[in-house]
């Protein structure tokens, strides 16, 4: 396996019983690159999440992180779902601290990632303030900063702007973007908007209906920062939403 790869899924498959979920699913993560994942309404995705996070064992197949099988006591997997989920009892700085903390991480360095991620969020304003104190996206930008702080092996996302409008969204993918190129993360991002996948992505991975297979992986190879209305994004899109006309 080339030194590059952070993860490494191979013919992945799960069944529930008879029914049969995922279907062979192969594929790399490079260390520090950003994929976006798009598949029909219950194609599977959530399970295939579950597998990555080790909630629920696979039928067959295998996760390795690091060229090693993914043990959540080993790897650090963070994760980031479609509904907000700071602590309402903690400040945001405290938030952004959690999971250092509970690693048991060294005083100096919890400090220097919460200043950076508060200061790459400019969220210093909000420092002391509590999620019941703020709206629904500025606690998932505290969210995603926690995940990030965590400098960790793989970051997942599923869906994290659902419920956001569409002004909020790009103004969240902007940032989540300068979050991963100021901390170099991995990270798997879950989206049914092909927009927003050929906006963040380095690599579009196109799942078909159930049982899920890999359709296509398409390289994303725009010039950031990208714009909707730039010929070659179009063309990009349209090869995706193409692909997927059968959904
Ligand atoms: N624990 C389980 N036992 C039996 N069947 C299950 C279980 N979990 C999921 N399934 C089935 O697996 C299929 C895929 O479900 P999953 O929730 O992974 O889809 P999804 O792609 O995340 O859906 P959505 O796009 O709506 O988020 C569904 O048919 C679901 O009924």
């Amino acid at each position: 396996m080339s030194n590059d790869v952070k993860v490494s899924v191979r013919n992945l498959t799960k069944c529930f019983g008879d029914l049969k979920v995922l279907d062979n699913i192969s594929f790399d993560i490079k260390k520090g690159e950003f994929i976006c994942v798009v598949g029909p309404t219950g194609c599977g995705k959530t399970t295939f999440l579950n597998l990555l996070t080790r909630l629920i064992p696979q039928t067959s197949g295998e996760i390795l992180i690091d060229g090693e099988p993914a043990d959540p006591k080993k790897h650090n997997i963070s994760f980031v779902f479609q509904e907000p989920s700071a602590f309402s009892w903690l400040t945001t700085q405290e938030n952004i601290e959690y999971g250092l903390r509970i690693k048991k991480m060294p005083e100096e360095y919890i400090k220097q990632q919460s200043d950076k991620v508060i200061s790459l969020l400019g969220l210093d304003r909000f420092r002391d303030a509590y999620p019941h104190e703020m709206s629904v996206s500025m606690e998932q930008r505290v969210v995603i900063g926690r995940a990030f702080a965590m400098n960790p092996d793989l970051l997942l996302m599923d869906e994290p702007y659902g419920q956001m409008d569409i002004k909020m969204r790009f103004f969240l993918e902007d940032e989540v973007i300068k979050l991963w190129k100021a901390t170099g993360a991995t990270v798997l991002f879950i989206t049914h908007n092909l927009e927003e996948a050929v906006y963040l992505a380095e690599r579009v991975l196109v799942l078909s209906a159930k049982p899920a297979t890999i359709k296509a992986q398409v390289p994303i190879n725009i010039e950031r920062p990208r714009k909707v209305s730039d010929p070659a994004f179009i063309e990009v899109r349209k090869q995706i939403t193409d692909m997927i006309k059968w959904w």
